[in-house]
């Protein structure tokens, strides 16, 4: 692949995923992801363009630094770092400081590491590679394009906390997250239902972790996330919205330290604290136990009921999106869902929706749609309009 090679990487709470494009080209050449990270038999997956057998590479180590490394290992085995123009990355956190995709260097860099704190599941392994590379490839062009930006021109109000205004001016804002796959969705919505993409619409990206965004006219209106990737729907391992008098409770009166809430909300709650099996919603779906079914029907519930709340935030609602491993895959989670959103005029034709297709809803009802998240594209696009790449 000469020198041409466009390099993309977005690491999640529980895969990293990758991209190699052809710096000119619109389709990805390899792509690959290890999943299950956390989990006990992490598996390197890499797909070359055009074909539908994946080579598999199994990893010692679960985390996401052993799996940053087989990555990168794979690419100079594959591509060669030196085939590399340029690297765009996921970077979760932008702060008030980054509305738009940005050149890093060091400075950028120092900046990006103090949000760290601010997502400590994904910014860490978000600025691992970019050091990395970095180091092996001083000279090479790296962007960073961040999951808060899709929401910064949202409406003041959407943005604030009940806070003193001191903090708010601090920057104790909802910022969401998710941007860089709920602006896919809505560029997929343009050119694939334009009609709808001009109304209001809630697109659900329901991953390991878990969100939704009401847009207008394609731009978001607001977020289920809010100044962390903690706020909201419960996920995989992160609880969702909480009241803030448990944390207090939780260090004030059970003598918890910081540190020790931060493990149980960021890694211990959601879908694994419910059902005390898994993160994973396909593991609970396999499972007999009552307490799996609880935690897949407060999922669906929670998950609801903020879709309410986003309806009134739009003023109305033309229709839904689902996105992401469970919202794409996961037919028994969408019909839970949209049961309980019946009042609005949702109804599920119960056979596309067992067969994920695209279009999920019966006639002369609001349309329900499920589309792929695709965040990979979407860093490429920026990153090759950024830097002026052909
Ligand atoms: N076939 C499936 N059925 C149900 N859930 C699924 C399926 N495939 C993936 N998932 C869910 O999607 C999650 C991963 O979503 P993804 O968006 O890829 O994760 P990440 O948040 O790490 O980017 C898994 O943890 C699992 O809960
Ligand atoms: C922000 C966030 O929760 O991302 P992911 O779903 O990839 O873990
Ligand atoms: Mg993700």
């Amino acid at each position: 692949m000469s020198d041409n090679a466009l390099l993309i990487m977005n690491a999640g709470s529980s895969s990293i995923k990758f991209a190699v494009f052809h710096s000119r080209e619109e389709e990805a050449e390899w792509r690959g992801q290890v999943e299950g990270l956390g989990g006990s038999s992490p598996v390197l997956t890499v797909k070359a363009r055009g074909s539908d057998k994946p080579t598999s590479h199994s990893l010692a180590d679960a985390d996401h630094e052993a799996a940053i490394k087989a990555l990168l290992g794979w690419l100079e085995d594959n591509v060669g770092h030196s085939a590399l123009k340029a690297a765009g990355h996921r970077v979760v956190h932008g702060g008030q400081q980054y509305a738009e995709p940005v050149r890093i260097d060091e400075k950028v860099l120092d900046t990006l590491e103090t949000f760290s704190d601010l997502a400590p599941l994904h910014q860490p392994h978000n600025l691992s590679p970019i050091r990395q590379l970095m180091r092996l490839r001083p000279e090479l062009p790296q962007v960073a394009c961040f999951d808060t930006a899709f929401h910064r021109d949202q409406p003041w109000i959407a943005q604030q906390f009940a806070l003193p205004r001191e903090w708010t001016e601090k920057g104790v804002l909802r910022y969401g997250f998710h941007g860089l796959s709920y602006d896919g969705i809505s560029r997929q919505l343009r050119q694939a239902y334009p009609s709808l993409a001009a109304g209001r619409v809630v697109v659900a990206h329901l991953g390991n972790g878990a969100s939704l965004c009401g847009m207008r006219d394609g731009k978001s209106q607001a977020t289920s996330m809010g100044f962390t990737a903690l706020d909201g729907l419960p996920m995989g391992q992160r609880c969702g919205a909480l009241d803030p008098g448990v944390v207090l409770w939780l260090i004030q009166q059970q003598g918890l330290s910081a540190e020790e809430v931060q493990e149980m909300l960021y890694k211990h709650s959601g879908l694994l604290g419910v059902s005390g099996i898994s993160h994973d919603m396909r593991d609970l779906i396999q499972s007999a136990s009552p307490a799996a079914k609880e935690a897949m029907a407060l999922f669906a519930y929670r998950t609801a009921r903020e879709i309410g709340s986003l309806v009134t935030a739009l003023g109305g609602i033309d229709g839904l999106v689902f996105t992401a491993g469970i919202g794409e895959h996961c037919p028994e989670i969408r019909r839970a869902i949209v049961e309980q959103l019946s009042w609005l005029g949702f109804e599920l034709d119960k056979e596309a929706n067992q067969g994920n297709a695209e279009y999920l809803s019966r006639p002369e009802t609001l349309p329900i749609l499920v589309l792929p998240t695709d965040e990979e594209s979407v860093i490429a696009r920026n990153t090759r309009k950024l830097l002026a790449l052909g």
